[in-house]
């Protein structure tokens, strides 16, 4: 095998949209996804039909099946699994990986069962001294591939090492900014899908514009005060991997989180929902973590721990709505 600038591990539809914009720019790239059969689709039929039909791979872009053998000639490996397969896929690749190859991420949630940063999962494998980085931002699929105009956020311990994945991304279509603010940016991707559920919910139910006004902007309130007891920085959250992607996913039904909420507020159930959208919904599981995380720091989150209580079960869209209406008042910035 020859060497390949970047492994691409998931082969959904931001797997494929990041391997076609770096091919794009010249770069040799691989694109690994779990089912085999799938894998072979994509090689044939140089396109990922199922996740983004209409963007032909560029021609320095292969699909690959041979995991073990592209670990060992991969400069980087770029996870883009759901956050749910993380640390499988972690766990897997990490006794094979090359000591200089850099690991980063696009994936945007939480460790399922220990509330975990995905950076705290990685250097549990990895030790604290490999490079790694997280890509993160307002950057939905189909328009990344569409070579639309986007901004994103490439966060790294070691600011050379965000720098330097940056140039691989960065186009005249694609603006990449950097940060070594990995847990503000981490968090504020994993929070801002429970809040987009929660817009989702509220435009299902026909609750208007200053409801969604009023989510986003308590929503980011509520994921900053969380993001800054774990240490992240305020700024961050005013930034790309914030407000940016938070506004994004509230207002524009491209967001899979965004369409969930609305398909509940419809009276679809929980389940037929996820279905119906066929693609991974994380909000679904970080409801759950986020607020577990928060009152672990005696963090309120009214409006995701409302979003929780509906998707447990445990209270309706309109419950939830009376619950957050009623609160006792306080002075808006504390
Ligand atoms: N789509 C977007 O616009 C953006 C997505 N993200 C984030 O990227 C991550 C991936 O999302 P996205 O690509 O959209 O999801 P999709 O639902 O489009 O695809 C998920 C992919 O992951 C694969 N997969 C599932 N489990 C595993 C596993 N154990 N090992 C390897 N691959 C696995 C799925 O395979 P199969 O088809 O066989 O189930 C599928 O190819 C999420 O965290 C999401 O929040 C971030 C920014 C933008
Ligand atoms: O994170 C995203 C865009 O930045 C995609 O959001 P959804 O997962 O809600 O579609």
């Amino acid at each position: 095998m020859q060497e390949c600038d970047f492994l691409v591990i998931g082969a959904g539809s931001w797997g494929t949209a990041l391997a076609i914009l770096l091919a794009r720019n010249s770069h040799q790239v691989w694109l690994w996804g779990h089912d085999a059969a799938h894998t072979k689709e994509l090689q044939q039929q140089r396109c990922n039909q199922r996740y983004l039909p209409e963007q032909s791979f560029p021609e320095s872009l292969q699909a690959i099946d041979d995991l073990e053998a592209a670990l060992k000639c991969a400069k980087h490996v770029l996870i883009v699994v759901p956050s749910g397969a993380f640390a499988e896929v972690v766990a897997r690749i990490a006794p094979q990986l090359p000591e200089a190859t850099g690991i980063c991420w696009a994936t945007k949630g939480l460790e399922q069962r220990t509330q975990q940063l995905l950076h705290q999962v990685a250097q549990q494998h990895f030790g604290k001294n490999k490079p790694m980085a997280v890509i993160s931002g307002p950057t939905f699929a189909g328009e990344v591939a569409a070579d639309l105009p986007t901004a994103m956020t490439i966060a790294a311990d070691q600011l050379e090492y965000a720098e330097s994945l940056a140039a691989y991304l960065r186009n005249a279509h694609c603006r990449v900014y950097t940060s070594t603010d990995m847990i503000g940016v981490q968090l504020g991707a994993a929070a801002k899908n429970v809040i987009a559920i929660a817009a989702g919910i509220a435009d299902g139910m026909k609750l208007g514009a200053n409801t969604r006004a009023a989510l986003i902007t308590r929503g980011l309130t509520e994921i900053m005060r969380l993001g800054v007891a774990l240490g992240g920085q305020r700024e961050t959250f005013m930034g790309l991997a914030g407000l940016g992607d938070l506004v994004l996913t509230c207002t524009d039904n491209q967001s899979r989180n965004r369409r969930f909420g609305y398909a509940l507020a419809q009276g679809e159930g929980i389940q037929q929902a996820q279905q119906d959208i066929a693609q991974v919904v994380e909000g679904a599981h970080a409801a759950k973590q986020i607020v577990t995380l928060a009152q672990q720091h005696h963090i309120e989150m009214p409006i995701s721990e409302q979003v929780n209580l509906v998707l447990q079960g445990q209270c309706t869209a309109q419950q939830a709505v009376h619950n957050l209406l009623s609160r006792d008042p306080k002075p808006e910035i504390e």
